[in-house]
């Protein structure tokens, strides 16, 4: 792979040798998902979304049940960021000849506890021998087609909200990591930061609602980080979103776990990745008309972190200082 190509680089030139419009094609290439008009109001929404051994996961700590959850985890978040409703998935393997049977065996119950969570079926792929554990899952959504969310239908003067929790994976991920640099942490105490790391619960019932609520502009999930995700929002949409640092939501034990692991809340919150919540904008006036109808459908709690205007970038105002984070997330090409 070309080093000095970023991710993004990449995707455009692939795409820009492609053809890429096609008939019943609503979104191509560019959002969570694309989008596709089969028939009648229905539209169906499609991802893939691929692990590496070390570059998503790490086997050495990964039990493999809560990886054969994440795999698809992460694909249903990009389906919830949709606003659709997971209906089936294609697995693609690569398996290195020193997989265990008993490893492959739990990898799998944990798959398909996942697929039975979210009322999925399996429905093909492909299974190869490769040198290094390669996991590529397809998945499959369906809504109705005026309910789709994209990214690049967010107004000016909206407001920014998130659908959870953000940095307690990226927090986990670090315990894992540096389990021997670190001093000796407090079991419980880490209890739900590496749970998020390991185990994600993607937010379809929560993107379900908020599409059908009719009032989210645009939405997207958080992968990457605040920092590239919202910047996605942002540049698509053609403005600027201010973020409030003081309101980013955390885990009530997030200050006093960063301290132990010297490292920035803030920094986590916004540029750590793996929190797979969703960031969505909603008009100005609709926020109490929104938080009033998730409660009355057993909705979760959803965050209130800042407001879009005219412009472009991230905007994240700390202690009086605003600086522009756009596109400051998670990258796998062009910054290691
Ligand atoms: N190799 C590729 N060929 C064609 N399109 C691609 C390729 N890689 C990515 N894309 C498309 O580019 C867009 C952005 O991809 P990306 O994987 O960054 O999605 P994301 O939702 O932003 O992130 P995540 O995968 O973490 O959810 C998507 O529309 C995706 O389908
Ligand atoms: C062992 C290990 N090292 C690093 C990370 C962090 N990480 C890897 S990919 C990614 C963004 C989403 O990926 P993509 O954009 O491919 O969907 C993040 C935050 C991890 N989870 N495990
Ligand atoms: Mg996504």
């Amino acid at each position: 792979m070309p080093a000095h190509w970023s991710e993004l680089d990449l995707i455009k030139h692939f795409a820009g040798s492609c053809r890429i419009d096609k008939k019943q094609l609503i979104k191509g290439i560019g959002d969570d998902c694309a989008v596709l008009h089969p028939a009648g109001d229905e539209a169906w929404v499609l991802t893939t979304d691929m692990l590496v051994d070390t570059v998503h996961f790490d086997t050495s700590w990964h039990p493999a049940f809560q990886l054969g959850r994440k795999c698809l985890a992460v694909n249903l978040s990009d389906i919830a960021a949709m606003g659709a409703t997971p209906h089936s998935v294609m697995l693609s393997v690569a398996l290195p000849d020193t997989i265990e049977t008993v490893w492959l065996e739990q990898w799998l119950q944990g798959l398909a506890s996942m697929i039975d969570e979210f009322d999925c079926a399996l429905i093909g792929g492909d299974t190869v021998r490769g040198a290094q554990l390669t996991i590529s899952i397809t998945a499959l959504g369906t809504t109705a087609r005026n309910r789709v969310i994209l990214r690049s239908t967010a107004g000016p003067g909206d407001t920014i909200f998130v659908s959870g929790y953000l940095g307690s994976a990226a927090a986990g991920l670090l315990f894992c990591r540096d389990k021997a640099a670190l001093p000796a942490v407090d079991e419980q105490l880490k209890a739900p930061f590496i749970k998020r790391h390991l185990d994600p619960s993607p937010d379809v019932f929560c993107g379900s609602l908020l599409a059908q609520s009719g009032l989210v502009t645009a939405m997207q999930d958080l992968s990457d980080g605040l920092a590239t995700d919202l910047a996605h929002i942002a540049e698509q949409s053609h403005l600027a979103a201010i973020v409030d640092a003081e309101r980013l939501p955390g885990h009530p034990d997030l200050a006093q776990v960063c301290r132990l692991l010297e490292r920035s809340p803030i920094d986590l919150q916004v540029a750590g990745g793996d929190d797979y919540h969703l960031v969505f904008t909603v008009k100005r006036g609709a926020e109490q008309e929104l938080i009033d109808y998730l409660a009355r459908h057993d909705g979760p709690p959803i965050y209130k972190i800042g407001r879009t205007e005219p412009g472009s970038g991230v905007h994240l105002l700390h202690d009086g200082e605003s600086s522009d984070i756009a596109f400051r997330g998670f990258q796998h090409h062009g910054n290691d």
